[in-house]
C-alpha cells in the first residue's frame, strides 16, 4: 500500500484525457469494521476480520482495543464513530477508569443523548469540559438495567453504540428511540452485523431488542466501503468515457450509502453487478428531463457532498434536504460545500438542514479547494480535476477514511503533483 501525497500542504490534480478505465480496490467499510472491532473486543478476541478498513479511524480504534487499556487517557482524534462506540464500551467495562478525549473538532461534536442513556443504565460518566461534549471521564461498571430510552435525532451512532454493548449485558437490552431518528440505515447495518455473527436482534422502530449471546463465527469479511465508491461514481459521471470496476461491492448491500447507485443512475452512470463486484459505465445518452431534483439525505449523510458536486458540475438544479447532521460532522459540511461550490459560480442558498443549488457552474482552472479538515470535502471535489487543473489543500485529510485515495486516482490516469 503506498499512501502518497498525505504529507503535503497542497497538490494539483488533473486528468489529461478524461477517459477512465480502471480497476479500483476500495478500502473496507469503515462502519462495518468499527462495529466488528468492538464486537471482537467484547466477545471473542480470536475473531478473524478480513478486509478491515485501513482508515485512520479504524486503525486507531483497533490499536486502542488491542491495548486492552483499563486506565489512562484515550485519544480518539477525529474519529466520531470510534469515540461514540468507545464511550459505551468503556462505560460497560467494570474496573476501567478512562479519560476519553479527541481532537479539537471532536470536542465540538455532541454526545449528550448517549451519555444520558448510559447514565440511565447505571454508567458513571463525568463531563470534564462542556456538558454534552467530550472529554469525559468514564468509570466502567456492570450495567444492570435492561431498558433505555434515547433521543435519536442527533446521531445514529448513539443507538449503534448501545446495541453493541447490549450483546454483553446480562439480560440484553431493550432500546426505545425518541425523537426523529437520523441515519437509520446505520442502525440496520449494526443489526445485520450482529445477526451475521449469531446474535439475536429484533428491530421494530422505535424499538430495538438485543439478546445476550456469544459469537458463533471465527471469520468474517468486511464489504468494501460504499461511501468511498461514491467518489468513483462522480469520476465516471464527469468523465468523457468511463468503465470502472470496483471489486467486492455487493448488491444489495447493508451499507445505506449503496443508495447512491440510484442517484447516479438518474444522472447517467450505470451500475452492473457482476457477483465479484460492480462495474460503472458512463451513459452519455442519458438526459435528465427534470427542472430540479429534490433529494433527501437524512438516511445517507456521508454521500451528500458527492451528490452536491455531481449536481452542480452537471448543471442540474437541486434542492438537497435532510442535511441536519452535516453541521456536526468533521466540519460544518453545509457551509464548507457552499463556500467551495461558489468558487465555480454555482448559485447556492442554504439553511440549517438544506442547500438549494440554482445552477450556474463554470469550471475555473487553478481553483484551490479548501478542505476544512474534512476527508469528504477533498474527495468530493477532487474529481473536478477531470475538467482541468485544480488544487486541493491538505490532501492528507483523506486518510481518515481512504488513505489510498490519491494513489488510486493516479492509477486511474490522474496526474497529481505536490505544490
Ligand atoms: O455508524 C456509523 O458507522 C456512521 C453513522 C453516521 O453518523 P450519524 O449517525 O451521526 O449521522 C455516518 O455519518 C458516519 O460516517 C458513520
Ligand atoms: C462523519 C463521518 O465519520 P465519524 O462520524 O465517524 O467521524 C464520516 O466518515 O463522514
Amino acid at each position: 500500500m503506498s499512501y502518497e501525497f498525505l504529507q503535503y500542504d497542497s497538490i494539483s490534480i488533473f486528468h489529461p484525457t478524461g477517459v477512465i478505465r480502471a480497476k479500483i480496490e476500495l478500502p473496507g467499510s469503515k462502519s462495518e469494521s468499527n462495529r466488528l472491532l468492538i464486537l471482537k473486543a467484547l466477545h471473542n478476541r480470536e475473531l478473524d476480520i478480513m478486509g478491515l478498513s485501513e482508515s485512520d479511524d479504524t486503525v486507531l480504534l483497533q490499536k486502542i482495543l488491542d491495548n486492552d487499556l483499563k486506565e489512562g487517557v484515550v485519544d480518539c482524534q477525529l474519529a466520531g464513530t470510534s469515540y461514540r462506540f468507545l464511550l459505551a464500551y468503556f462505560a460497560s467495562m467494570p474496573g476501567c477508569d478512562v479519560l476519553l478525549t479527541g481532537a479539537p473538532r471532536m470536542l465540538e461534536r455532541p454526545i449528550g443523548p448517549l451519555v444520558a442513556a448510559l447514565r440511565n443504565l447505571g454508567a458513571d460518566i463525568t463531563y470534564l469540559g462542556k456538558d454534552g461534549y467530550p472529554p469525559v471521564r468514564i468509570q466502567g461498571k456492570d450495567l444492570t438495567e435492561h431498558y433505555v430510552e434515547i433521543d435519536g435525532s442527533t446521531s445514529s451512532q448513539f443507538i449503534s453504540a448501545l446495541m453493541l454493548i447490549g450483546t454483553k449485558m446480562k439480560s440484553g437490552l431493550h432500546i426505545r428511540i425518541t425523537g426523529r431518528q437520523v441515519s437509520v440505515p446505520y442502525i440496520y447495518l449494526t443489526a445485520s452485523t450482529l445477526q451475521r455473527l449469531g446474535f439475536h436482534v429484533s428491530i421494530q422502530l422505535p424499538d430495538i431488542t438485543i439478546l445476550p449471546a456469544s459469537i458463533k463465527m471465527s471469520k468474517v469479511r468486511v464489504e468494501p466501503d460504499w461511501s468511498a465508491a461514491s467518489y468513483w461514481y462522480l469520476v465516471a459521471l464527469l468523465s468523457k468515457e468511463a468503465e470502472i470496476f470496483l471489486p467486492g461491492l455487493r448488491i444489495p448491500s447493508m451499507q445505506g450509502d449503496s443508495a447512491l447507485r440510484g442517484y447516479f443512475d438518474m444522472l447517467g452512470v450505470e451500475t452492473v453487478y457482476l457477483g465479484s463486484g460492480i462495474r460503472l459505465f458512463r451513459n452519455s445518452m442519458r438526459e435528465i428531463n427534470s427542472e430540479a431534483l429534490f433529494l433527501n439525505f437524512i438516511d445517507t449523510p456521508d454521500i451528500a457532498q458527492t451528490i452536491a458536486v455531481a449536481l452542480a458540475a452537471s448543471g442540474i438544479k437541486g434542492y438537497l434536504t435532510g442535511l441536519n447532521t452535516l453541521r456536526i460532522k468533521e466540519t460544518n459540511r453545509i457551509e464548507a460545500l457552499v463556500n467551495e461550490l461558489s468558487k465555480f459560480s454555482v448559485q447556492c442558498e442554504f439553511g440549517n438542514d438544506c442547500i438549494r443549488l440554482s445552477g450556474g457552474f463554470t469550471f475555473a482552472e487553478n481553483t484551490l479547494i479548501n478542505t476544512y479538515g474534512d476527508h469528504r470535502m477533498a474527495m468530493a471535489f477532487a474529481p473536478l480535476g477531470i475538467f482541468g487543473k485544480i488544487f486541493i489543500e491538505h490532501p492528507g485529510v483523506v486518510s481518515k477514511s481512504y488513505p489510498n485515495f490519491w494513489s488510486d486516482l493516479i492509477h486511474a490516469g490522474f496526474l497529481i503533483q505536490e505544490t
